[in-house]
């Protein structure tokens, strides 16, 4: 792994796409239903305890949270979506907002898309797909606490998922991942770097 991922740090909260860092080059944003286990996956990537605090109060701020690995590198962590405490009018800010920065954010190169093995694919997952490979954006669908499922039905939910996703139009990959057990982190690092353009 490049030790660029061991370096990251909280850089800032963005309200909207015009509070964007300046500068930053390449950044892939994290996805994901509240509680699929977005910040332990941040976490684990980073090999950090706390840097995306791993919340027990889910979807409270409707921000983008950027952490810098460098100058030109981030990754920017979504709200979870799917909390029901959000008032109706803020979701739908918050929505604007997040089309907004999907479709304009110049450095965005992808989005992972964090996947509760157990849950599945939700209509909101889908349209999250369906949106990013519509901007061109390629998605990693991590199915994660894999840890959860015996073998045989963690690779029988993966291969469910590769099927159901196997003709969208843009380039998805879709593994299995556990912040507990360390699986899928390695696929997931060598997509990042394709994805921030981070040299081996
Ligand atoms: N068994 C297992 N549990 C996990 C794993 N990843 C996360 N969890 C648990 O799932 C719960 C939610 O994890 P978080 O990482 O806080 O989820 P989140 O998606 O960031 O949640 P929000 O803050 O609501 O967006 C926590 O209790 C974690 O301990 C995993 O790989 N295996």
């Amino acid at each position: 792994m490049n030790p660029l991922y061991h370096r990251a740090e909280y850089l800032l909260n963005a309200p909207n796409l015009k509070t964007t860092p300046k500068g930053v080059e390449y950044e892939v944003a994290f996805a994901g239903r509240s509680n699929a286990g977005k910040s332990s996956a941040i976490n684990t990537l980073t090999n950090q305890k706390s840097l995306a605090r791993t919340s027990k109060t889910p979807g409270r701020t409707q921000q983008l949270v950027y952490f810098k690995l460098d100058d030109q590198r981030c990754l920017v962590d979504l709200p979870g979506y799917g909390f029901a405490k959000v008032p109706p009018k803020i979701q739908q800010q918050w929505q604007t907002e997040l089309e907004r920065y999907l479709e304009k954010r110049q450095a965005l190169h992808g989005l992972v898309l964090l996947v509760d093995i157990r849950r599945s694919l939700g209509e909101y997952d889908r349209q999250m797909i369906d949106y990013a490979t519509h901007l061109n954006l390629d998605v990693f669908v991590a199915l994660t606490k894999a840890d959860k499922l015996n073998r045989n039905n963690a690779k029988n939910t993966l291969f469910a998922v590769q099927k159901q996703l196997k003709d969208s139009p843009g380039n998805v990959q879709v593994e299995l991942f556990s912040s507990l057990k360390k699986e899928g982190v390695e696929q997931l690092h060598n997509w990042l770097d394709e994805h921030l353009n981070v040299q081996k």
